[in-house]
């Protein structure tokens, strides 16, 4: 691929853009000699005796030359010229003496008081860049410094590579554009924006046209339509097997060749589609966010950064250990997003365990594990190589995994404003106090009830490790408003009054969760309709009651809250952070343990529906062990 072709940009413009020619110098700057100091040119011969003791005494020429002033006088032996930093040095002189070190002598003297030596306190013409220096070289991008370069040398118009303007387009009935009211089983297009900002950090210019309906004659007026305005067009989902998936039908006649590849034995990415119509690019990615934004990157920037006449991206991987077994398909070669943590070892490396489907796995990730097509993982504990999507990538001052909670954004946003950095991890509490056991983080935020002695919490931790009370949650059964079946009741009435009711379906959670054992003694043998249906999510289980999917279920109180449902309280749950020992002074932990006891914090975790464990005092943090 070449690049799409060449313009001009005003300097003031071109801020950003990719040089396509290497410049050099039509000046030299500084463009003649120039004083560095306010003084007084001379001939540094002249002044070889003076000293403090013994001033030399010049008579002074009839000028003053200022910035911008062209001398006209020669200063010739036993004189001297009045000069400005930034003064034209006058023919004849060949140093400049500060003014600090000289005194004036009558109207037309002056004493120098220290000897000169030659080419003292003087700028040479051409000292800062000469005449004909190469400036900038071709495919480098044009920066506050470069533009500071070019105006130096008085360069105005600047040669630049046209950006590829690329249409980007969406497809699906179910999108909505962000800013636009979500109605049911809609969801907001993601892929678009993210591929066009995408777009303008590879050097291409982005023509968004929005989302287009699974309509096949709409589909092909706009993709006509984007390859008569653009250099290459990038839609997204609809590529993959069922009935509405006719993107690649429509692209496959849009001109020659069409359609090169459609599937491809890469996870993500499997239904990525590449075609050339008439000598321009036509991709399809996957429509699930993580697998369209890792195929962009993979397939598509070099093409656009080829076309935008950038370098190729320097592809730039660390070692890292795989703290848990990373799970791949055979037969198709898997990219695992992953994010870095600082371990005791090294670097460790965590799966985004969210899937193509989520738009997280992509955008938080720090890099990509490679795991070949004819294995089926990587045992945890293996090193392995990780591409990193950001050369610079900053590994967190603390990292916490387990279990989340929207209470802890109060501590964390807390942190971030004292510039500590956090990598908060979403992987339960069993798996958060795993990886606190092999010191792959800093902290555990837990909530495990113990069923034999009915305490959260505290009967899970080992000996090296210590538990620092955080917030209560209230659990409580939810309903839509108005149910007249859970509203006023008891929640032991309102179960009786759904099981007594065929037709009531309930929402369950995932076996080892502390509410599922809240659930399970309510319920005693019952298996009402829903019971099977069993989300891993307070969050999950709440918007089940919500759209009516379900009639109720069990939920924290904040969660309900944010929900609009109705809810009868059962028990406090406890949401403690569970810290290694020997970590209990480093820096960052010592910060996290002060934002929890934070007034700011406090009191939004208590307007969030929270109740913080104990009152704060002067010894610090409430803590059982
Ligand atoms: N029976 C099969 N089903 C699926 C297969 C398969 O081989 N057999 N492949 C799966 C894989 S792998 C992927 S990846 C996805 C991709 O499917 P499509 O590219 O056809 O995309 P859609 O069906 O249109 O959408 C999938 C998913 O992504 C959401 N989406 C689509 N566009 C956007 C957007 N602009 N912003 C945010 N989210 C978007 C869409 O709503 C769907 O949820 O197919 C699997 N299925
Ligand atoms: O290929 Mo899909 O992109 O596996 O997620």
């Amino acid at each position: 691929m070449r690049p799409v072709g060449e313009d001009i940009a005003p300097l003031g413009e071109s801020l950003g853009r990719v040089l396509a020619q290497t410049l050099q110098s039509p000046v030299d700057v500084p463009p003649f000699d120039r004083s560095l100091v306010d003084g007084f040119a001379l001939r540094a011969s002249d002044t070889a005796q003076a000293s403090e003791a013994a001033p030399l005494r010049l008579r002074l020429n009839g000028e003053q030359i200022a910035c911008g002033y062209a001398p006209r006088l020669e200063v010739a032996c036993g004189t001297a010229t009045l000069i400005a930093t930034g003064g034209p040095i006058p023919r004849g002189a060949d140093a400049v003496a500060m003014v600090e070190q000289t005194d004036p002598d009558g109207s037309d003297g002056v004493l120098v008081r220290r000897s000169a030596a030659p080419g003292q306190n003087i700028g040479f013409a051409g000292s800062d860049i000469a005449l004909g220096e190469t400036l900038l070289r071709r495919g480098g991008v044009i920066g506050s410094r470069e533009i500071g370069i070019l105006a130096a040398c008085g360069i105005a118009r600047i040669p630049i590579y046209r950006r590829p303007r690329v249409a980007v387009v969406s497809t699906g009935d179910e999108l909505v554009q962000p800013g636009e009211p979500l109605r049911p089983a809609a969801i907001y297009d993601s892929n678009a924006p993210i591929i066009a900002a995408a777009i303008s950090e590879n050097g291409g210019e982005a023509l968004v046209l929005g989302a287009v309906a699974d309509d096949e004659a709409a589909l092909e007026a706009v993709l006509r339509d984007a390859l008569a305005r653009c250099d290459m067009v990038i839609l997204s989902g609809g590529t993959s097997k069922s009935a509405g998936d006719l993107t690649y039908r429509v692209i496959a006649r849009l001109g020659s060749p069409g359609v090169i590849a459609h599937g491809v034995a890469l996870k993500p990415g499997k239904p990525l589609c590449l075609a050339v119509a008439d000598g321009k690019p036509v991709v399809i990615l996957p429509g699930f966010p993580t697998s369209a934004m890792f195929t962009f990157h993979d397939f598509v920037v070099p093409v656009l950064r080829a076309m935008s006449g950038l370098t190729a991206r320097d592809e730039v991987a660390v070692e890292a250990t795989a703290a848990v077994r990373l799970l791949s398909d055979i037969g198709r070669t898997e990219f695992v997003m992953v994010a870095l943590t600082r371990g005791e070892n090294g670097l460790n490396a965590f799966p985004l365990g969210k899937g193509s489907g989520s738009v997280t796995s992509f955008a938080q990730a720090d890099g990509f594990v490679t795991i070949d097509a004819l294995a089926d993982g990587l045992a945890q504990g293996a090193r392995t190589k990780v591409t990193l999507f950001d050369p610079d990538v900053k590994i967190s001052d603390l990292v916490i995994m387990g279990s989340h909670c929207v209470g802890l954004e109060a501590v964390l946003d807390f942190l971030s404003a004292r510039g500590v950095s956090v990598r908060s991890i979403a992987i339960g509490s069993q798996g958060g106090l795993s990886a606190l056991k092999r010191g792959e983080c800093d902290i555990a935020p837990i909530h495990l009830l113990d069923p034999r002695t009915d305490i959260y919490n505290a009967p899970f931790l080992s000996d090296d490790l210590i538990l620092i009370e955080g917030w209560r949650r209230m659990q409580g059964l939810v309903y839509r408003p108005g149910d007249s079946r859970f509203e006023g009741r008891s929640p032991v009435a309102a179960v009786a009054a759904a099981l007594a009711d065929p037709g009531c379906l309930m929402v369950n959670r995932n076996s080892g969760a502390g509410t599922r054992l809240l659930i399970d003694n309510l319920l005693g043998d019952a298996r009402p309709g829903g019971y099977w249906n069993q989300p891993k999510s307070h969050n999950a289980a709440a918007a089940a009651v919500a759209q009516g999917r379900a009639d109720w279920g069990v939920a924290i109180g904040p969660v309900a809250q944010a929900y609009g449902l109705g809810f009868l309280p059962l028990r406090e749950e406890h949401y403690d952070f569970a810290i290694a020992r020997r970590a209990l002074e480093a820096k960052p932990v010592r910060e996290f343990l002060a934002a929890l006891r934070a007034g700011d914090v406090l009191r939004r975790l208590r307007d969030a529906g929270f109740a913080p464990a104990s009152a704060p005092d002067q010894t610090g943090a409430a803590s059982c062990e």
